[in-house]
């Protein structure tokens, strides 16, 4: 890359030989320096504090031993009615002017999941739930034919797979 900024017979160097002398140096120290003298200094610290190696952890109040695998019950969650009002009613209108993103940041609503394994596919499913539910409320109208099936739609779900 800098030889694009290299001088030739016609025009001159972008770049001062001093200026390209002093961004090597601090690629390298950017580089090197600073991960491995953090890495020596965090070394330094846990061995000083061994008890911030110990693998059991207490997470808001419960104990949580070595190797336990936690799951996060969403299902309960998004029922939960200290968070939502009248959590069973379908009211899209609850978040009309809602400050809960569901981006991983606020846990009483997390349908992508949140944290480090956060599903990967949530900018895209965003921009493709907005569209195609967008599309096809916009050009149809919709209504259920209740003099065919009186029945309402049975909405109860399962653990399954639509493949
Ligand atoms: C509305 C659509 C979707 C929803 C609501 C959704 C939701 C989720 C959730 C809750 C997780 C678990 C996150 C966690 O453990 O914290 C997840 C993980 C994942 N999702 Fe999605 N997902 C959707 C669409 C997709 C699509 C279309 C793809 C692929 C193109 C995808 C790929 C993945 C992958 C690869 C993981 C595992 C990530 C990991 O464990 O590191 N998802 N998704």
């Amino acid at each position: 890359m800098l030889l694009e900024f290299e001088g030739s017979n016609n025009e001159p160097a972008k770049l001062s030989e001093l200026e390209i002398n002093i961004f090597i140096l601090e690629i390298f120290l950017a580089g090197s320096e600073t991960t491995t003298s953090s890495i020596e200094w965090a070394f330094s610290e846990l061995l000083h504090n061994p008890e911030t190696m110990v693998k059991d952890t207490n997470l808001v109040g419960y104990f949580i031993p070595k190797n336990t695998q936690v799951f996060v019950n969403v299902w309960a969650i998004g029922r939960e009615e200290e968070c939502w009002e009248e959590p069973l009613c379908f009211k899209p209108e609850r978040f009309l002017g809602s400050k809960i993103e569901y981006n991983g940041q606020h846990f009483e609503f997390i349908p992508f999941g949140a944290g480090r394994r956060i599903c990967p596919d949530l900018p895209l499913g965003h921009r493709m739930m907005h569209f195609a539910l967008g599309s096809l409320l916009h050009e149809f109208d919709w209504e259920y034919d209740f003099s065919t099936n009186p029945n309402p739609i049975d909405t109860n779900d399962k653990i399954g797979l639509v493949v």
